[in-house]
C-alpha cells in the first residue's frame, strides 16, 4: 500500500482539489491512504483567530467569517448547492462558534489545538467528498482515534504502541474497500481532546501511518520539483537532488529545511520505507527519492535559512564561569519550556543560543532565567546553515552583514547574522 500526503499549497483552491483527484486517479489500482493538510494558509488564519479570541478582540468574528468564506467559495466551484458536504463542513465549523461564545480556557495551547485543528477536519471533508463525487470511493477517517498523543498541546508526543495498535487493527480492512483520507497534523488524547503535532506536522502524520502499515513508500506532493539544495523562495540557480540518503535528509530538516517536517524521516528510515518528494503540478516527474545510504556528489552546498531568530546570551549572576552544572540547569529550563535550540556556543562567562523568536512566549522565557542569570538578547536575526560548505559560500552569504556567532564542523557551518 502507498501513503500520499498533500500539503496546504497543493489544496489551496478548487483547482488544487481537482488536481488531487487527478493524481489519485492514476493510482486507482493501489491501496492508498491520503493525508491532507489545511487548505492554503488556513492554519495561519486559525492561529490569528485563536489569538483574537483569547485577547478578547472584536475582530474574532470577521476573521472567522473570512475563513468560512474562503472554504465556501472553493466548495461552490466543486459541488452543486445541495451536496451534503455543505452540511458536513458547517457542522465542523460550528465547533468554533461554540468555543468562541464561551470564556477562553486558561491554557492557550489547549485552545489553540481545539480551534486550529478545524482546518484539517474541513479540508479532508471537502477532498473526500470530491473524490467520491469523481467516482473514487474514499472513506473519511478521523485521525484523532488513530494517532494517540500525550497532553502536550501544540507539540503532542505520539504514543507509538497505542497508535500502532489502533492503525494496524482497523485501517487495513478499510483500505480493502477503497481509498482512505485523513487529517495531517492532528492527534487525540486519552480524554478525546485534539492535539497538534507541531507546525507543518502533516508530513510526520504520513510517516506514522506508513510505519504502522508497512507501506511500500510515502509520497509527499509539493510545489517544488523535489528536494533542492536551497529554498527557491530565497535562492536562484538551485539544483534538485534525484536521490538523498535518510541521514542527509534528517540533517537538512533538523537544521530547518522546511520542505519536510523534521520528525518525518526517522520512522521511515527505521522501517526502510522510501520517501518520495514530488511536484503536485507534474505527477509523473521523478522528484527526489529519500532512502538508503545513497547521496549525490554535492556539487553545490546545501543551504538552509532560518529567519526571525533570537540570540540569547546567559551569564551567571554570581559572575562565576559557565560550568557543567550551569549548562545542565540551563538545558533543564529550556526543555521544561519546550524550547528548541537551533545552535549554541559556550565561552568562559556566557552561554549563547540561537532559537526561533516566538513573540507570544518570549517574555515568559526570559523570566524563567531571571533568578540566576543575566540575560542579553538580539532579535531579528538570520541563521544560515551550510552543509558541504566552502569558504567562498560562507563569505558570500555573510556579505554586508554582521556575524554574531559562527560554528563550523567538518560538514556543517552555521552563522547567525544581523
Ligand atoms: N531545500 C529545499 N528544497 C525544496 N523546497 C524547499 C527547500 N527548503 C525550503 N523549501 C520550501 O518548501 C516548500 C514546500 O514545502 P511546504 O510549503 O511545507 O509544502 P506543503 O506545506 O505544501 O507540504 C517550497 O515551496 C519551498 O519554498
Ligand atoms: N496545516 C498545518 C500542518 C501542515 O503540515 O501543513 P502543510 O503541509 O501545509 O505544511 C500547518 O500549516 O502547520
Amino acid at each position: 500500500m502507498l501513503v500520499f500526503k498533500f500539503g496546504g499549497a497543493s489544496v489551496k483552491d478548487a483547482k488544487g482539489i481537482t488536481n488531487l483527484a487527478n493524481v489519485v486517479d492514476q493510482y486507482k489500482d493501489n491501496q492508498l491512504l491520503i493525508v491532507v493538510s489545511a487548505m492554503g494558509k488556513t492554519t495561519n488564519a486559525l492561529e490569528a483567530l485563536t489569538k483574537a479570541y483569547v485577547d478578547g478582540s472584536e475582530h474574532v468574528h470577521s476573521l472567522f467569517e473570512d475563513i468560512k468564506q474562503y472554504h465556501y467559495i472553493i466548495m461552490a466551484e466543486l459541488f452543486e448547492a445541495t451536496h451534503p458536504v455543505f452540511d458536513e463542513v458547517a457542522n465542523t465549523f460550528v465547533e468554533i462558534d461554540w468555543m468562541i461564545e464561551e470564556e477562553p480556557h486558561d491554557d492557550y495551547d489547549f485552545i489553540y489545538d481545539q480551534i486550529v485543528s478545524i482546518g484539517e477536519l474541513v479540508s479532508t471533508r471537502i477532498a473526500a467528498a470530491y473524490l467520491n463525487k469523481s467516482g473514487l470511493k474514499t472513506q473519511w477517517l478521523d485521525v484523532r482515534g488513530y494517532i494517540h498523543t500525550d497532553n502536550t498541546y501544540r507539540e503532542g508526543t505520539v504514543l507509538w504502541d497505542k497508535t500502532r495498535e489502533s492503525i494496524s487493527k482497523n485501517v487495513p480492512a478499510l483500505l480493502q474497500k477503497g481509498f482512505v483520507i485523513t487529517q495531517g497534523f492532528l492527534g487525540g488524547t486519552s480524554e478525546n481532546f485534539t492535539t497538534t503535532l507541531g507546525r507543518e506536522g502533516s508530513d510526520y502524520t504520513a510517516s506514522i501511518f506508513a510505519s504502522c502499515l508497512g507501506a511500500e513508500s510515502v509520497t509527499t506532493w509539493k510545489d517544488v520539483p523535489g528536494v533542492l539544495n536551497a529554498d527557491p523562495k530565497y535562492f536562484e540557480d538551485t539544483v534538485k537532488f534525484d536521490v538523498l540518503s535518510y541521514n542527509e535528509a534528517i540533517e537538512m530538516t533538523y537544521y530547518g529545511a522546511t520542505v519536510i517536517h523534521p520528525k518525518t524521516i526517522k520512522p521511515l528510515q527505521n522501517a526502510n520505507i522510501p520517501l518520495l518528494v514530488k511536484p503536485f503540478g507534474d505527477p509523473t516527474a521523478q522528484g527526489t527519492v529519500i532512502g538508503g545510504n545513497v547521496n549525490p556528489v554535492f556539487e553545490k552546498p546545501v543551504i538552509i535559512l532560518k529567519q526571525n531568530q533570537v540570540l540569547l546570551s546567559l551569564s551567571p549572576k554570581d559572575y562565576s564561569f559557565i560550568t557543567e552544572n550551569h549548562l545542565s540547569d540551563i538545558f533543564g529550563r529550556f526543555a521544561a519550556n519546550n524550547v528548541k535550540v537551533n545552535t549554541m556556543q559556550t565561552s568562559a562567562l556566557s552561554f549563547s543560543i540561537c532559537i526561533d523568536h516566538k513573540e507570544e512566549s518570549f517574555g515568559k522565557l526570559i523570566a524563567v532565567f531571571d533568578d540566576a542569570y543575566k540575560v542579553r538578547y538580539n532579535t531579528g536575526l538570520t541563521l544560515i546553515t551550510v552543509r558541504h560548505y566552502g569558504e567562498t559560500t560562507l563569505k558570500y552569504l555573510s556579505r554586508g552583514k554582521t556575524v554574531l556567532l559562527e560554528q563550523v564542523s567538518r560538514n556543517t557551518a552555521q552563522v547567525v547574522l544581523k
